[in-house]
């Protein structure tokens, strides 16, 4: 291995070695929520290693298939443009860490409707996430709405789902109705997704 741990803690210092310590780390059964998080916040964005897979779209915030994981996780890149925001979504029971890349994102966290999902969504808490910051949610944490609140600057995130899915729920925040929706990639290993294949619902 050419990385290392620094004391008891790994610490990625390119995006290739990132990935790398990520594979290590999912090859066992047992996901460390706070080592994988503390990995990811140790990575400092360096945009000429990512910028690559960084597509962006004028209307909508683009997800860009970075890594496969092995089948143990998705690794995406998400390119935020000024305003752009996510519905308010679960994760299918997976893990989700989002750290940043540039420019800050708004998380506002919601509580799950009850069972019958009727009235506007109780708001938790909001958050701005900074640069290299690391966020992490799954479904027993709550629901999440994520969105770019600058006007003049673009956002873009690294996001670790493990499992992966590509299906979630949306929920309205004024009623709480939820919705099944299935995400595509805009592009995957740098490539944009063809056309054809790209019915795209990303769920914004
Ligand atoms: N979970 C969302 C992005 S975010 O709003 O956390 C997605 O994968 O598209
Ligand atoms: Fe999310």
């Amino acid at each position: 291995m050419e990385y290392s741990m620094q004391g008891e803690v790994w610490k990625a210092q390119t995006l290739k070695e990132l990935i790398e310590i990520l594979h290590h780390l999912f090859a066992s059964d047992k996901v460390n929520v706070a080592e994988v998080q503390t990995l990811m916040e140790s990575y400092e964005s360096n945009p000429e290693e990512w910028t690559k897979y960084a597509k962006f779209d004028q209307f909508r915030y683009t997800r860009n298939l970075i890594d496969k994981g092995n089948g143990k996780f998705n690794l995406m890149i998400l390119c935020w443009g000024e305003g752009h925001g996510s519905s308010i979504h679960d994760h299918t029971d997976s893990h989700c860490f989002m750290k940043l890349l540039q420019g800050n994102l708004k998380e506002t966290l919601f509580e799950w409707p009850g069972k019958k999902g009727v009235g506007e969504m109780l708001k938790k808490s909001e958050r701005v996430l900074k640069r290299n910051q690391c966020a992490y949610i799954n479904d027993s944490i709550g629901l999440h709405r994520v969105e770019n609140p600058s006007h003049t600057e673009t956002a873009v995130s690294l996001h670790l789902y493990s499992p992966p899915f590509e299906i979630c729920q949306t929920f309205d925040q004024r009623t709480g109705h939820k919705q099944k929706v299935k995400m595509t990639f805009y592009s995957q290993f740098g490539e944009r997704t063809p056309y054809t294949s790209a019915v795209s619902q990303e769920n914004n």
